[in-house]
């Protein structure tokens, strides 16, 4: 199953806000509808991103307006910049040049995704691993596959994965609701944990690895990530456990030279005052709600990314 294609002259995508208890595919046809798809998370993660906005260039049909709404739909990632930018590089040669780079956007991802797998599984050592990951990084985050929960998914065919402990990721429950979904459909062996949970069962002893995606990382290695990945870092750190991003070269961000310079996307009051839509604070409640942090370098033992392993 692909995330995000181009079918017949639209693109179409899985609607993520519906899963896990339908998967049903949207076709989108105009970037207002691209751009409304991409901020309320029916289509999301880094890598999809990009291919998303690498489309929206083709739906754009050359209005520079609607360009610039679709590449600051959302400001972390950067690959979805780097995909309008990608496919829009193209827009003097016509609209078959820039859907023809947009399909290459496509293919990429897949080729990079199925590379991450290899090159994480083979980087990490032991026979029966405890992998904690964050958020969601399987194929709903890119086009197959995915990224940290693409080397998991390699090690599931390995024979290699004892479980992975998903954290479930408030306040949208990328977890909760779409990596247990992934899981599940893979066969692999998982537990759902609160994310407070995750610094407290690495103490434990409980987990031999922390993967996770990227949305942005920056020139020096410093990597923004949903917001919880700070804390697992933190904690993986103190118990010595490794700390391993795995993402595309495409969200090496080189123009950005620290983490302190990525612009982290607030998502405002309601996903903080609710829990998945019925409210739990009293209403008006002020909130902060980044949908990221930073992990600076210095707390990563690896990244993985689909050409090379880099340790800062
Ligand atoms: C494979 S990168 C996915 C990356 O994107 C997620 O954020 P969001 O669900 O808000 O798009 C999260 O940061 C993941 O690590």
């Amino acid at each position: 199953m692909r995330t995000i294609d181009w079918v017949d002259g639209a693109v179409e995508l899985v609607d993520q806000t519906l899963l896990p208890d339908k998967c049903v595919m949207l076709r989108v046809r105009t970037v207002d509808e691209l751009v409304d798809a991409i901020q309320r998370l029916a289509v999301r993660g880094a890598p999809a991103l990009g291919v998303a906005g690498a489309f929206g260039v083709v739906l754009a049909d050359g209005d520079q307006a609607q360009i610039a709404r679709l590449r600051a739909a959302r400001p972390t990632a950067v690959n979805l910049a780097w995909g309008v930018d990608r496919a829009a590089a193209h827009l003097p040669e016509g609209r078959e040049a820039v859907l023809a780079a947009a399909l290459r956007v496509r293919d990429d991802d897949i080729a990079a995704c199925k590379a991450m797998g290899e090159r994480g599984a083979d980087l990490l050592e032991g026979e029966r691993l405890r992998i904690m990951t964050v958020c969601n990084t399987g194929g709903l985050a890119a086009v197959e596959r995915g990224t940290a929960l693409g080397v998991v998914q390699t090690l599931h065919e390995r024979g290699r994965l004892a479980e992975v402990l998903a954290l479930e990721t408030r306040p949208l429950l990328q977890g909760a609701r779409l990596t247990t979904w992934e899981l599940g459909r893979m066969g692999a062996p998982h537990r759902l944990i609160a994310d407070s949970a995750g610094p407290y069962l690495l103490a434990q002893g409980e987990v031999d690895a922390v993967l996770i995606g990227a949305d942005r990382i920056a020139a020096n290695g410093d990597t923004a990530n949903k917001i919880g990945s700070y804390a697992l870092a933190l904690g993986a750190e103190r118990a010595g456990v490794p700390f391993i991003v795995v993402a595309p070269e495409t969200t090496i961000d080189q123009a950005t030279p620290s983490g302190e310079h990525i612009r982290i996307e607030d998502r405002g009051d309601e996903e903080i005052v609710s829990f998945w839509g019925v409210r739990v604070a009293p209403e008006g409640t002020p909130t902060l709600n980044p949908a990221f942090d930073v992990t600076p370098h210095d707390l990563i033992t690896a990244i993985v990314t689909d050409k090379r392993v880099i340790r800062p």
